[in-house]
């Protein structure tokens, strides 16, 4: 895979920026973006003079909705890959084990998968119309690793099983004030603001700020075993009929009739 399609790199002073380019579906992501991601983010890693990463959704709608649903509908999958594999679960560990800061500047929704990723970088800098949730048992599907424990970590047990079990979406305000936010800027600002904080963060000590992830990540590092049973979890119950159910009614505009597909009690 020599171009980026589904992603935009680029690299302003010590600060990587790393778009997800697909408007269209709010910025979904399907097997080929997440390839891509793995790719925009190991080049950030590899280049001595990217500091900092600051990760963001293209136009104004959307920072990122998780799964594209409509391909998982239409295909069962989330379509081909370089690899043959659907690498979600690495590029949550990548964001994790970069050496250096990742800023999340959420731009609108973040849903999802979408949530899950902007959960799992360093900070998250949100527009004052970014929405936040978690949406996974209303398409069939769920991250039952870093996407639940680590956000409970984030905002507490109370708060992530509510986030989990309601699906609701929650506004700018009320995620800074769950601590799910570092801060909420105007949407005008929201990128000089995030490329200003790692700007900021690139005329520290690259080495004291690189132990100080790896030494914040220690103690939830544990999670990454979760993480790998959640996922091969997550294979088989996206392809049974209650999963399947959850993306066809919402590829159809309808409600899904999870009780006539239920796989387990
Ligand atoms: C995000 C919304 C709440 C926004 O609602 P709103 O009313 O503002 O906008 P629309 O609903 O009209 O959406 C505009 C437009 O975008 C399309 N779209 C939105 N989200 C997606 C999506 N995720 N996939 C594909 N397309 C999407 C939408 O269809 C509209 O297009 P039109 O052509 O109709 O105009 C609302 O859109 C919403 O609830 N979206 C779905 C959110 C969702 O369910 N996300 C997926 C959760 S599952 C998941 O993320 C996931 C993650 C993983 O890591 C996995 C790993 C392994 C296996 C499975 C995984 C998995 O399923």
């Amino acid at each position: 895979m020599s171009d980026y399609e589904d992603v935009s790199y680029e690299v302003e002073g010590s600060t990587a920026v790393i778009t997800i380019e697909r408007p269209e579906r709010y910025n979904a992501f399907r097997g080929r973006t997440v390839e891509e991601l793995i790719r925009a983010f190991r080049t950030a890693w590899a280049d001595r003079s990217v500091q900092a990463v600051v990760l963001t959704g293209a136009g104004e709608k959307a920072f990122c909705t998780g799964g594209d649903v409509k391909q998982r509908a239409e295909t069962g999958d989330y379509g081909p890959t370089e690899s043959g594999m659907f690498e979600i679960g690495n590029l949550h560990k990548l964001i994790r084990d970069i050496p250096k800061p990742v800023i999340a500047a959420v731009n609108g929704v973040a849903v999802g998968g979408g949530h899950v990723l902007h959960v799992l970088c360093d900070l998250s800098i949100a527009s004052e119309n970014a929405r936040f949730g978690q949406a996974g048992p209303k398409v069939g599907s769920f991250d039952a690793g870093f996407g639940s424990a680590f956000l409970a970590r984030v905002v507490g047990e109370k708060r992530a099983r509510e986030m989990w079990y309601l699906c609701r979406l929650y506004d700018a305000g009320t995620a800074e004030r769950w601590g799910l936010v570092n801060a909420v800027v105007p949407a005008a600002e929201l990128l000089t603001e995030a490329k200003a904080w790692a700007a900021e963060i690139g005329q520290k000590s690259p080495t004291a700020i690189r132990f100080l992830k790896q030494s914040f990540n220690a103690d939830t590092d544990h999670q990454a075993g979760l993480s790998n049973l959640a996922m091969s979890a997550l294979d088989l119950f996206t392809a049974s009929p209650e999963g399947l159910e959850g993306a066809t009614a919402f590829a159809e505009k309808r409600t899904p009739d999870f009780a006539s597909h239920v796989v387990g009690h």
